[in-house]
Order: structure tokens, then sequence, then C-alpha cells
């Protein structure tokens, strides 16, 4: 007779979308979530007999995110994560784990005439701000922060040469090339004492300061995989808390046009018309972590 064990399970609601406002006088602040709850129960009994006495419906994992949003107010979505990571296992001694991911949408509080304003908000995409928290009974917040839809590109000061040159090469060396990217990243924090914001935007900031380089030279890329790498030793060097950081660069290609062909109007040189390919990307990743524990 054949035995089989459940080796992993969560459920949960997902998709939990939220705008609170935060209204200080004519101030107002808001935050705009996607929030998905997961939980994981001591018994498998629900999976197993279909006994749903256990089960804390995915219904009310959807109230609590309203209820505690409303109790405590959305501050950073980490801290949020933490609020309903602490209460689904305080409140229910048979939930085992419990994993929140939140996503942030990119509103920004619109500027006129030089002025913030005290109400009105522009979406503005430059990355979306993401967050997972995982927490076991009796463990503490493993708090993980991310950003992704990150694109970026320049003209120049790229490069991809001497790489391995066989039957199966095509590619010419390009001492100068274009170099786009739709960054994703994911970075671990060694604890939760932490100005989430303010390390979101320091981890932002590095990248684009290190895919970018100063405005007047920018600075020179000899590989996707060497600027991903710096990118992730600079959050490291910059933030102690963070202990690991993994990101996920493709490489999207842009191709000089072939204007040689049409010789009479003489177009041999062009590096000005390039058609960006949709697919296929390069898909360059790697992870950082530190091999000693930071001073923190
Ligand atoms: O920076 C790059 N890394 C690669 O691994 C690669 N492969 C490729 O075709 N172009 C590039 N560019």
């Amino acid at each position: 007779m054949s035995t089989y064990k459940i080796v992993d399970d969560a459920y949960g609601k997902s998709g939990v979308k939220l705008l609170h406002i935060k209204r200080e006088g004519p101030v107002h602040s808001i935050r705009e979530l996607e929030v998905n709850t997961q939980l994981t129960l001591s018994s498998k009994k629900d999976y197993t007999t279909g006994d749903n006495s256990d089960i804390v419906a995915t219904d009310s994992q959807k109230n609590t995110v309203y209820l505690l949003a409303k109790k405590h107010g959305v501050n950073s979505p980490e801290e949020f994560a933490i609020i309903l990571s602490r209460h689904f296992l305080n409140t229910y001694n048979h939930v085992l784990k419990v994993q929140v991911h939140i996503e942030l949408y990119p509103w920004q509080r619109a500027e006129i005439d030089g002025k913030k304003h005290n109400h009105a908000f522009v979406f503005t995409p430059v990355a979306v701000r993401v967050c997972t928290v995982r927490m076991e009974r009796n463990g503490v917040p493993v708090v993980e922060s991310g950003l992704k839809d990150l694109r970026v590109l320049k003209t120049t000061q790229s490069a991809f040469v001497n790489f391995v040159a066989d039957d199966y090469r095509s590619l010419p060396d390009a001492s100068d090339r274009v170099f786009s990217t739709v960054i994703t990243s994911r970075w671990v924090y060694s604890t939760t004492n932490v100005d989430y914001c303010k390390a979101w935007n320091t981890v932002k900031d590095s990248i684009l300061s290190v895919f970018s380089g100063p405005a007047d030279k920018g600075i020179f890329s000899p590989s996707v995989q060497n600027t991903l790498h710096l990118t992730e030793k600079l959050v490291l060097d910059s933030i102690p808390e963070i202990n690991y950081i993994e990101m996920i660069l493709p490489n999207k290609h842009y191709v000089n046009v072939d204007l040689s062909k049409f010789k009479n109007v003489g177009f041999a040189h062009n590096d000005t018309v390039l058609q960006p390919l949709d697919k296929p990307s390069g898909n360059i990743r790697a992870a950082l972590t530190r091999t000693l524990p930071s001073k923190l």
C-alpha cells in the first residue's frame, strides 16, 4: 500500500486591494496596496478529510487586512505585513506559519508650481515596491523587500567583448552598445529595526547610480553581469541591515538596423536607428550575501 505525506501547503487571499488615507488636517497621505496572505495550519485535516473546523476562511483573512489597516494605519508595507503576520499567529494557536506579500502602487504627491500638493497624487511607475514577511510560530518576522519593473536604458558606456568564440558564435564584439534592462530585485534584512522606506530608496538610488554613473560622463559597463554585481556590492556596503540581495536583469536587446543595403542613400554607418527586440532577451541573475556578519 502506498502512503503519502503533505509536504507543503498554504492557503489565503490574494489580490486584496486597499487604499489607506492618512488625514492630518488638510494634508493627506495615501498608500494603495495589494495584499496576499497565506496561512499554514498545524493540522492537514482540511485537505485530507474535508473537515473545515480549523479553517480561517480566506474571506476572513481579507476582512482582517481591512480591519488592521483601520486600526493601525499603513506606515510602510513591511510594517503592515509584520502587523498582519503577528496577528494571525497570536489570534489562532493552530496557525503554524504566515506569509504576507504586499505590492505598493507607485503614487507620488503631486507638485503644483513647485509646491507639494496637500491631497493630489500622480501615478509615477518608476518602480513597484514589494515586500514579503514570513513568520513561524515562536519565530521572528523575516522581512524581504524588493522592487520590480524598474526599466532603464543608456545609449553608451556599455560594451560586451571577449566572450566565447566558437562554432556557435555569431555576435560580434560590441565596444559601444545600448544597455537596457527591467530590474527585479529582492533583499532580506537581518533585523526588524529598519527604516524600510529609507532603505528602499537607498537601494533604488544605488541601482540607478551604478547603472548610470555621473550625469556628464556616465560609467562604463563591460557586461550586465558586472553591473549587477557592483550594484549588489554597493547595496551591502551602504545598508548594514541587509544581508542578502538578489537581482534579475533581463538584457533587453536593441539592434542597429542594417541600413548598409541602401547604398545609394549612403547609410553605411548607422548607430541612430535601432530596433527594440521584444524577445528573446538575455536573463542575468545573481544573489550576493555577506560572509561575515555586518557591524550593526
Ligand atoms: O552583458 C551581456 N552578458 C551576456 O552574458 C551576454 N550574452 C549576449 O549575447 N550578450 C550579452 N551581454
